[in-house]
């Protein structure tokens, strides 16, 4: 039976999105927009105080980057390298718990696994002040906005947009939940020398998935031998994660597990929107180590 990946609570909460008018599905808090069903002002006050460990991993993505697949990965790669079967702790997005659920989080035995959207400036300071090693993953800010326009509209939590040329402009003045993709970027840039932050791509995951899965198992100093990589590997495809998706993401299976890939936004994109999209990238990544990371010229070109 496939570990759950969205719990069941959080399923049942997104049902009440049945009786809600559009307008209520979101609220905001300090300037950025969040899913009320899911989250609420008193969880962020109850993050600030958040106690982080130093071997906790934390995994952080904006949305759409890919975190439910590298939450999969991370999860494999815990536990085959402490031996379990599908143990680790199910864990959920910080945001999303509630003060007393947070307060759970902190009798958890080690290692915890937690997870995150949110832009660093919001992460629990602990995180930062005990140094736990926190793995951020990254996909090009047109794939992301392609992805991110279909899990609005799919999304029943979520209020659904008549055209995407209105999500892409949403998009670009970060009047999208979670904010801007760019000001997440930016913000991740500050980071990309710690020892402690290591950012890794959705493009290269795929590229080599066997490859970024001993990358990421190196930096949590997890060891795996060759047939546990190969393993891994086998299990963390799309096609294997979309055919187990009604079992680990239950009625969002469907919604989460797309189309995967690199390149939809091609489907999307007027030749305007692709331009305005290069100019913003170029004002706010040029020149950066993660701009380079992102090899934009290749995935979005
Ligand atoms: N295993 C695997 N391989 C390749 N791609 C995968 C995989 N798992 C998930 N995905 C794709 O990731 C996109 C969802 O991103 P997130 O998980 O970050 O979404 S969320 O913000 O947490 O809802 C979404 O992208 P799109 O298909 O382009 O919409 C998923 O299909």
């Amino acid at each position: 039976m496939a570990q759950r990946a969205i719990p069941k609570e959080i399923e049942e909460k997104m049902q009440k999105a049945k009786d809600m008018k559009p307008e209520d599905m979101l609220f905001t808090y300090k300037g950025v927009l969040y899913p009320s069903l899911l989250c609420k002002p008193e969880n962020f006050k109850a993050m600030e105080r958040f106690e982080a460990i130093e071997d906790d991993i934390l995994l952080v993505a904006y949305p759409k980057c890919g975190f439910n697949w590298m939450s999969h990965v991370l999860k494999k790669i815990s536990d085959a390298a402490h031996g379990k079967r599908g143990e680790t702790a199910q864990f959920t997005l910080l945001e999303f718990a509630d003060p007393e659920k947070l307060q759970n989080l902190s009798k958890l035995p080690s290692q915890r696994i937690m997870g995150t959207h949110v832009q660093p400036k919001d992460i629990p300071a602990s995180f930062f002040e005990k140094k736990t090693k926190v793995l951020v993953i990254f996909r090009n800010p047109k794939d992301t906005a392609v992805s991110y326009f279909h899990f609005y509209n799919k999304n029943p939590a979520l209020p659904a947009f008549d055209s995407w040329d209105k999500f892409f402009s949403q998009y670009m003045s970060g009047e999208v939940m979670l904010g801007s993709y760019f000001d997440h970027a930016v913000a991740w840039e500050k980071h990309i020398d710690s020892d402690t932050v290591k950012i890794i791509t959705y493009e290269d995951m795929i590229e080599n998935l066997t490859e970024g899965i001993q990358q990421v198992a190196r930096f949590f100093s997890l060891t795996l031998s060759d047939e546990q990589v190969q393993a891994i590997a086998q299990e963390s495809t799309f096609e294997a994660m979309k055919n187990k998706s009604k079992e680990t993401h239950g009625q969002m299976g469907n919604v989460i597990f797309r189309k995967g890939g690199v390149g939809d936004w091609k489907n999307h994109f007027s030749e305007e929107q692709s331009k305005e999209l290069d100019t913003k990238f170029e004002q706010c990544l040029a020149g950066t180590k993660l701009g380079a990371k992102l090899k934009y010229e290749v995935h979005c070109k």
